[in-house]
């Protein structure tokens, strides 16, 4: 079976929500005194945005085929990425075949190495990658999880991520993960309160429901263990990048030292088989939470997985709509997947790169079935003005 060559790639940007899901409006639970490592900061402590988190916002890449057919993908990157896919990457794409895609990363890659290896560049090649997947599933009509050796299961459980584990419950989610709101400047004080929220979260689910924390790289070793054997009495499941994803050394002892029966987490900021081979080798975590956007595509995911898989450490990718559903469905390896409740009050299930893609599946009952629709099953929803600020 022979392909068209691929002709034309692009890349724009739009703001508001889509994959740069930080960027929401004001009075949303996803930036209310979240600690931080710029928690030590106390004019960046209570809002996120105060220091950048959005300042990327998202980045669409489409890429043509010679017969008209075009793939896409969306992922955090905004402008500067969308450089990097005109300026750099798509010299690498225009004129191959689809089905190049071990080619085409491994030149995306090794070009772009002198300055990229982890964050924005691979965010931008992880685009590329997914557009590339969205098109190969196009072409073959076949969704993407089919590409990937089919379902090892009919449907995907999750577990939500909001400040209301309690809402996540009534929702019918398996377990509802916290972001932290107290970071080490804050001191005991702040550590007693993290305390009291989660112990009073626990209060309201019961003893059945999973509870996660979420401290979003925001903790010093010291802290970190402390806080887990604090949280060990109220049930937490796990200890979610607690550490700077630098100090692989850090994890290491915060896993040996964590209280028996609580895993330690964390991923979603590392990039490429080497970064987590460095996560695995040095026995870091329990659970690698790679995000598919950001970690280098599915090409570089396939990877990741199974070495985690040879190793029996579980991959629950971050958060990252159809990019990860499809990914996890067909991997044993991966038993649920994580849903970022995205209403601001965290109330209802509203789709995760809302109001970015029409016909983004969403769980019911915390479940979801993904159906087969080619590629990732998604289209750009026309209404979301793009801009494409740079051409090649
Ligand atoms: C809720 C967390 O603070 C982050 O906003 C979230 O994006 C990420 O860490 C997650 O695991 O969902
Ligand atoms: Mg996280």
């Amino acid at each position: 079976m022979t392909f068209p060559l691929i002709k034309h790639v692009r890349a724009f940007v739009v703001r508001g929500g889509g994959a740069d899901y930080h960027d929401q409006g004001s009075g949303h639970w996803i930036d209310d005194h979240i600690a931080t490592p710029m928690s030590r900061y106390p004019e960046y402590r209570q809002s996120r945005q105060s220091f950048g988190i959005n300042v990327l916002g998202t980045l669409v890449v489409e890429i043509e085929a010679a017969d008209g057919t075009v793939g896409f993908a969306v992922t955090t990157g905004g402008e500067p990425a969308a450089y990097i896919v005109e300026k750099h990457l798509a010299r690498f794409l225009e004129g191959a075949s689809v089905t190049d895609y071990e080619k085409i990363w491994d030149q995306m890659y090794f070009s772009t190495q002198f300055y990229g290896r982890k964050g924005l560049v691979v965010n931008a090649l992880s685009g590329v990658d997914l557009a590339l997947w969205d098109l190969l599933g196009k072409l073959r009509k076949e969704p993407v999880y089919q590409l990937l050796g089919g379902k090892v299961r009919e449907e995907l459980q999750f577990y939500a991520t909001s400040s209301r584990p309690d809402l996540s419950k009534k929702l019918g989610f398996i377990g509802g993960k916290m972001p932290l709101h107290h970071g080490p400047a804050e001191g005991e004080e702040g550590l007693k309160k993290n305390i009291a929220e989660l112990a009073e979260m626990r209060e309201r689910v019961g003893d059945d429901f999973w509870l996660m924390l979420d401290c979003w790289m925001s903790l010093d070793l010291n802290y970190a263990t402390r806080l887990a054997h604090e949280a060990h009495k109220h049930g937490l499941k796990w200890i979610e990048e607690a550490l700077s994803p630098d100090d692989y050394w850090g994890y290491r002892d915060l896993k040996k030292n964590a209280p028996k029966g609580m895993l330690v987490t964390t991923g979603e900021h590392e990039a490429t088989r080497w970064g987590f081979r460095m996560l695995l080798e040095m026995d870091c975590c329990d659970i690698i939470q790679p995000d598919v956007g950001w970690c280098g595509g599915i090409t570089e995911l396939i990877k990741i997985s199974a070495l985690a898989d040879a190793r029996g450490v579980m991959v629950i990718p971050h958060g990252s709509s159809v990019y990860s559903y499809h990914f996890v469905i067909t991997r044993h390896n991966s038993p649920f997947a994580e849903f970022l409740m995205m209403a601001p009050d965290a109330d209802k299930v509203v789709p995760m790169f809302n109001p970015l893609l029409l016909d983004e599946p969403v769980p019911v009952n915390g479940r979801l079935k993904l159906d087969d629709k080619p590629g990732f099953g998604v289209q750009l929803n026309p209404a979301c003005k793009l801009h494409r600020p740079y051409t090649h």
